[in-house]
């Protein structure tokens, strides 16, 4: 238990180490990279700067050349500061790739190709050649023994074994992976410690889990949210107003000039200066990175995401929907014992339990067959398919059993015995449901046996409550956040778990649509939903939440359906999602604030200059007496440029969380970002004009 927790600090602690020397290096390489034109028209306001830093490195040089009558030292300054201002967007959105590519190299490493043992036969485990992993197509068939990689994704049709899934995860203890239940998907790349699996390939190769791993923490899938594309439709709005307003001052102060007959035309470089000082580059800059960085950081969390617009949804959910079995609980539920009704004997209970099991594939069907052997010696059987008919288990159904050539025998959960017992005019006796009860209320899972329409007896099916619920469902609830378990289970039973493990409400008896439902209502109600589950049966409800957190440990389907996989299977893992969320909003607003209140101060350093020749009374405006025209614009765009290097640090770590209403945190940033964004600028503007004024 000690070396398990350490190890699982330590490659924390090695996720969270992201800015290393390696990543800065690469960054600086990409920034270069970045500067195609194709990747520069993806972000419209930095192609303003693009533009604009190509047509005065054209006038630098020609005033150079003594084409133009510009400054060539000033126009040579402005140019090189713009570039930076370019480079430094690019840095910011290269660093925060980094991360992502450096978890990517080392997940590339598990990727190791290997040689499979491919079955020609699904039951002859002795007939297989050797095929290279990445030549396994879909519904190959392959045997897995023990110390063995695991070639590709895919469930498990036959075999238990404890699997090291610590390439993915992390997690250096072993988990279980077995054929039937909630627990039988593999992903390609974990290792066999023990036994052996039968595996069925569910992924070419390419297509892996892995594979879309590598690519999401790569960023290379990042699509922008809703959310972003409104932010920077609002930011190209606003520099197009300022487009327009800088190119009218051209003809303006030339008409002025003549007018006058005196005075100094505004140089193109000035305006241009002017536009990008004004546009709002600090948040054009850093808007793709804040977003990157909120990815890294979940998955330094171990978590996921598919998709950056659920990450943002995380920050504002106010309802949890949480599968019970296998999300709240460990989910291998097993026969603990068997309780025959009165007259009944044990012996025949047992017997019928194990006869109902012997096709039924689920952990807890097998774990009945194992239970009547230990108890009773009953040895399972082999029934032919003439001899019997076998009835798999369903969720909607809740039972399993056999038909043979004399009975039908089922169990399954009490209601729905019940109404097979009736629907053959038996008598479902009091006396059973006083042990589904007692069972129920200790927080099990009974399962009510039946022969025809004779009922037998209880089994009773224990689970365990996964540690530390309570107290994290209880930061939940401090967050806002209502916890709503939902499972198949019966009332009692969920009524117990739910008092157990401390969720605010549940919902009991649920079909897979009638969790589909429930979702429906709270979003129809207008709540943003997150649910967490693992089991097939959950993945029509994880579909349709706007925050759909799977199970590392479910099924493939509800991996699938879910836009997140939580790696470390914890159900209370929606408090770390919900942070990052909203720190993520946080940011995004906060640099949003800070970069339009910087344009007040910078109006005042460029204005008065740049007009100085047309109207010198403008002088008047020049509060911030800066040393020359010259320095007061050139130090303006210097100011923009450093900015955005200033606060990669703040976008790539976000705000300060704080566990506060919404509307508190809100106002909080707008104060702290908008006086700081009106006041840093004046001063680090002035503070640069004396150092440009000492050097020149
Ligand atoms: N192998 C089985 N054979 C017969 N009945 C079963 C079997 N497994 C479960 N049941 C019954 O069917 C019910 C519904 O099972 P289902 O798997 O849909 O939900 P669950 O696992 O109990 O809960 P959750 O939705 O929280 O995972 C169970 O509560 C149990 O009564
Ligand atoms: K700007
Ligand atoms: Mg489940």
């Amino acid at each position: 238990m000690h070396s398990k927790s350490k190890n699982k600090q330590e490659s924390i602690e090695k996720k969270s180490d992201f800015i290393n020397k390696n990543i800065i290096r690469d960054a600086l390489k990409d920034s270069i990279k970045k500067l195609r034109f194709k990747t520069q028209l993806k972000n419209p306001v930095m192609f303003i700067v693009y533009i604009g830093s190509i047509i005065t490195s054209v006038i630098t040089l020609l005033s150079f050349l003594n084409f133009t009558n510009d400054d060539p030292i000033f126009t040579l300054m402005i140019t090189v500061f713009l570039w930076f201002t370019v480079l430094f967007a690019n840095f910011a959105e290269a660093i925060a790739e980094g991360r992502g590519k450096a978890q990517a190299n080392s997940l590339r490493a598990a990727k190791k190709d290997v040689m499979a043992k491919r079955l020609n036969s699904p039951d002859k485990y002795a007939e297989f050649e050797m095929v290279a992993s990445n030549n396994l197509k879909k519904g190959d068939i392959v045997l897995v023994v023990a110390e063995e990689q695991i070639p590709g994704d895919g469930d498990v049709i036959d075999g238990v074994a404890s699997v090291d899934e610590s390439a993915i995860t992390g997690e250096s203890a072993p988990v279980i992976r077995e054929s039937g239940g909630d627990r039988c998907a593999v992903t390609g790349g974990t290792t066999v410690v023990s036994d052996y699996l039968i595996v069925k390939i569910t992924a070419e190769a390419g297509e892996s889990f892995l594979d879309k791993m590598i690519a999401m923490v790569e960023g290379s899938q990042r699509k922008k949210t809703p959310n972003e594309i409104a932010l920077q439709t609002l930011l190209i709005a606003l520099t197009s107003i300022f487009l327009v307003v800088t190119v009218t001052i051209y003809p303006y102060s030339l008409f002025a000039v003549n007018y006058n007959g005196i005075g100094t035309i505004v140089s193109v470089t000035s305006l241009i200066a002017l536009l990008v000082c004004l546009a709002p580059t600090t948040i054009g800059a850093l808007l793709s990175s804040i977003g990157i960085a909120g990815m890294s950081r979940l998955n330094v969390s171990n978590v996921l995401a598919t998709s950056g617009r659920a990450i943002e949804a995380a920050g504002d959910v106010d309802v949890l929907l949480l599968d019970k079995t296998g999300t709240i609980t460990f989910g291998n539920r097993q026969a603990s014992e068997f309780i025959p009704l009165q007259g009944v004997d044990n012996e025949e209970l047992a017997d019928s339990a194990q006869l109902s099991s012997l096709a039924d594939e689920t952990p807890e069907g097998r774990s009945i067959v194992i239970l009547a052997k230990k108890l009773y010696a009953i040895r399972g059987r082999y029934l032919g398919p003439l001899e019997a008919e076998f009835v798999p288990f369903s969720a909607k159904t809740r039972m399993s059993g056999v038909n043979t050539s004399k009975n039908e025998i089922r169990k399954g959960a009490a209601s729905a015995i019940k109404e097979f017992v009736e629907s053959k005019n038996g008598i479902y006796p009091k006396e059973c449901d006083d042990i589904v009860s007692s069972i129920s209320r200790q927080g099990g899972t009974p399962l009510v046996v039946c022969k025809d329409n004779r009922v037998l007896g209880v089994i009773h099916l224990k689970d365990i409550l996964k540690s530390g619920v309570k107290e994290k469902f209880n930061d939940l609830r401090k967050m806002g956040i209502k916890t709503i378990m939902i499972t198949g289970d019966n009332p009692l039973t969920a009524a117990a778990i739910a008092a157990e493990a401390g969720v605010d409400d549940f919902l009991a008896e649920a079909t897979p649509e009638g969790k589909l439902e429930l979702i429906n209502e709270y979003q129809r109600k207008g709540h943003l939903v997150a649910m967490t589950g693992d089991g097939s049966n959950d993945a029509p409800a994880l579909a349709q939440a706007d925050v759909a957190v799977a199970m590392n440990t479910g099924t493939q389907a509800a991996k699938e359906a879910g836009n997140m996989v939580d790696l470390d299977s914890s159900p209370t893992k929606l408090i770390e999602i919900v942070k990052i969320g909203k720190q993520l909003l946080m940011t995004r607003g906060a640099l949003t604030t800070f970069s339009i209140a910087n344009d007040v101060a910078k109006y005042f350093a460029i204005i008065p200059p740049l007009f100085l020749g047309v109207y010198p009374q403008l002088n008047k405006l020049n509060i911030m007496n800066l040393s020359s025209p010259e320095s007061a614009i050139m130090s303006a765009v210097i100011y923009n440029a450093l900015i955005i290097i200033a606060l990669i640090p703040l976008a790539l770590k976000g705000v300060k969380y704080e566990e506060l209403p919404a509307s508190k945190l809100l106002k909080r940033n707008i104060l702290i970002y908008g006086a700081g964004g009106l006041i840093a600028p004046f001063i680090a503007i002035k503070v640069i004009d004396i150092l440009i004024s000492f050097i020149m």
